[in-house]
């Protein structure tokens, strides 16, 4: 389901991600690694936000660097920082990602605003929420679409107690059919998804890597 092989990506002169290589099949995988070494550039390559400059990534079967639109519908990525537009309204965003994966807002996805208790914030605008508002926001968002792909960088930061159990109940059970991949260093959180570890390290073209989590 995710695919990726020798991905490359420098800042300036600076490498920041070399020969890193992994296929994954549906379960839930929890990226580790040191601060700075990379994760979140790798989910940001893997999403297509941040272009890598070299290397293979196929999501779902559709290569992200020759059917970019294809890869994209099929993949979902919430960033650990909201780079969303202060002016825009919770609703507004949740339309806009669903017009940009050319699909309504499921009814499931209606159930998670429901139960991060978003309902009443969807008409504030993104730069007046708390930031654990917009995370909860990015999390509900990324299940529109029927993602076979999740790419999430630090899911579990910011949210509160009864937030972060909802999201644990809603990858525990998306982990069936699709992959899950996140950056974490809540090793608690990952545990509770029962997410299998990568360690960042191990992505390596050397050392082939196939894993299945289900
Ligand atoms: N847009 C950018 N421009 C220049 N350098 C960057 C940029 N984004 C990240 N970096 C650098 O790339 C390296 C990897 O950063 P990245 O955020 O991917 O690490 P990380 O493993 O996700 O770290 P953390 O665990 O702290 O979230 C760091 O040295 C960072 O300073």
């Amino acid at each position: 389901m995710l695919r990726f092989e020798n991905v490359s990506k420098s800042y300036g002169s600076r490498p920041v991600l070399q020969g890193r290589t992994g296929h994954f099949a549906a379960g839930a995988y929890a990226l580790r690694g040191p601060n700075g070494i990379g994760k979140s550039t790798l989910l940001r390559a893997l999403a297509g936000v941040d272009e890598a400059d070299g290397g293979d990534i196929v999501i779902d079967g559709h290569a992200l660097g020759a059917q970019p639109a294809a890869a994209k519908s099929r993949l979902s990525y919430a960033p650990d920082e909201c780079p969303v537009y202060p002016f825009v309204t919770g609703r507004e965003l949740l339309a806009f990602v669903a017009w940009a994966k050319r699909c309504a807002i499921p009814d499931k996805v209606t159930h998670i605003v429901e139960r991060f208790g978003l309902a009443r914030h969807l008409d504030t605008r993104c730069g007046a929420m708390s930031l654990g508002t917009q995370k909860k926001l990015m999390l509900a968002a990324a299940w529109i679409g029927e993602p076979a792909v999740l790419l999430l960088d630090e899911p579990s930061n910011g949210l509160d107690a009864d937030a972060r159990a909802v999201l644990i109940d809603l990858l525990a059970a998306q982990r069936e059919s699709s992959v899950v991949f996140m950056s974490t260093h809540d090793k608690a959180f990952a545990d509770a998804i029962g997410a299998a570890v990568v360690e960042f390290e191990t992505l390596t073209d050397r050392e082939h890597v196939v894993h299945s989590a289900v």
